[in-house]
């Protein structure tokens, strides 16, 4: 074979991806990356620390190596700068609780090929259903990915210096955004429009960063709420555009503009896929799980955020890519 013919590596990879899934939630769910950061350097000491098996570690610690999460030096192994970062408990970027918990949704992916045949879910649970447990196992774990978002938002909306503005989070989750922007701003109130038991986690969260004095929730469908009326400076609608269609999409949005102080701004914070459609790689991939999950859902292209977002009343609108696989987009 010459140098440029295809190989079957990548495709034996890509066929084997769930070991990937597996090996990070396995080493997530035995903390095995915060070992590795107070110093536990070898698979006996991992082993003893985490409490399992030395040869479980250390098949663990070859995978976690093979993807770059792991380095070994003479021996000694020690978390990459990423896996230090996103990794160890108790950072707020930390990402295991999101590992552990896309190793426990791994089987839900058998059924893809009769949902594409399909075109949408054959399961009962999907994002449109009320009070869906899925949502609490989910919000505390997507929390991290938002810290960085947040605070690229913060900085450029200016939150910090914004004085005594109001906040409406609609699908605020953990209620992260309202945490770090209430953190930034001390004079700034927010509330949260959610599902009963998710509000009761944000408020809980929120308490623990101590701006529970300043964090309202409202109990409820975003489909059929009120939203008031010019009454907030900042709306923010994060990782919620793609389980929704046009229609819904839009007509939450006008509710948004009508509850928006006039020059207030809308955030949005999704997987936003190019026009053409050829990328990011991250939103394209992420189009298979909207439509696992949800009835109408998807990964919407800039243009149809524009066209969305001018048909609800929105004149100016940008979008701030980001580190993380999420774009940002401003509407005023
Ligand atoms: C993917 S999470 C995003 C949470 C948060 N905005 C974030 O970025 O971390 C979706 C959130 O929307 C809420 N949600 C979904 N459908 C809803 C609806 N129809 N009415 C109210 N909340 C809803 C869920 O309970 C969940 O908190």
């Amino acid at each position: 074979m010459t140098s440029n013919q295809p190989t079957p590596e990548r495709i034996m990879q890509l066929a084997n991806g769930y070991w990937a899934t597996g090996i990070l939630g396995a080493a997530a769910s035995h903390a095995l990356f915060t070992h590795l950061d107070a110093g536990a350097d070898t698979p006996e000491r991992l082993a003893e620390k985490a409490g399992i098996s030395q040869r479980g570690v250390q098949a663990l610690l070859d995978g976690l190596v093979s993807l770059g999460l792991v380095e070994l030096h003479d021996g000694s192994y020690r978390n990459s700068d990423e896996a230090s970062l996103f990794l160890v408990e108790g950072r707020p970027t930390c990402l295991s609780s999101f590992a552990k918990l896309k190793l426990a949704h791994m089987a839900s992916t058998v059924v893809l090929p009769e949902v594409v045949a399909a075109g949408g879910p054959i399961a009962d649970v999907t994002t449109e259903v009320a009070d869906n447990p899925h949502w609490e196992e989910l919000v505390p774990a997507i929390a991290a990915q938002s810290v960085p978002v947040a605070l690229i938002a913060a900085e450029k909306l200016r939150i910090a210096q914004a004085g005594p503005i109001s906040i409406l989070d609609i699908g605020g989750g953990s209620g992260i955004y309202s945490a770090i922007w209430l953190e930034a701003n001390p004079q700034a109130r927010s509330t949260q429009l959610d599902w009963a038991p998710i509000n009761a986690i944000a408020r809980r969260l929120v308490g623990e960063r101590g701006a529970a004095d300043r964090f309202g929730t409202v109990d409820g469908d975003f489909h059929t709420a009120d939203f008031g009326t010019a009454a907030h400076d900042i709306a923010i609608y994060s990782h919620i555009a793609h389980q929704e269609g046009e229609e819904d999409n839009v007509a939450v949005f006008a509710k948004i503009r009508g509850a928006l102080k006039p020059g207030g701004t809308l955030v949005i914070c999704d997987f936003v896929v190019d026009d053409d459609r050829s990328g990011p790689p991250f939103p394209l991939m992420f189009a298979s799980e909207m439509l696992l999950k949800s009835k109408q859902g998807g990964t919407w292209r800039r243009a149809d955020y524009r066209a969305w977002l001018n048909k609800a009343g929105f004149e100016d609108i940008s979008f701030q890519p980001t580190m993380s696989p999420a774009t940002l987009v401003f509407a005023r």
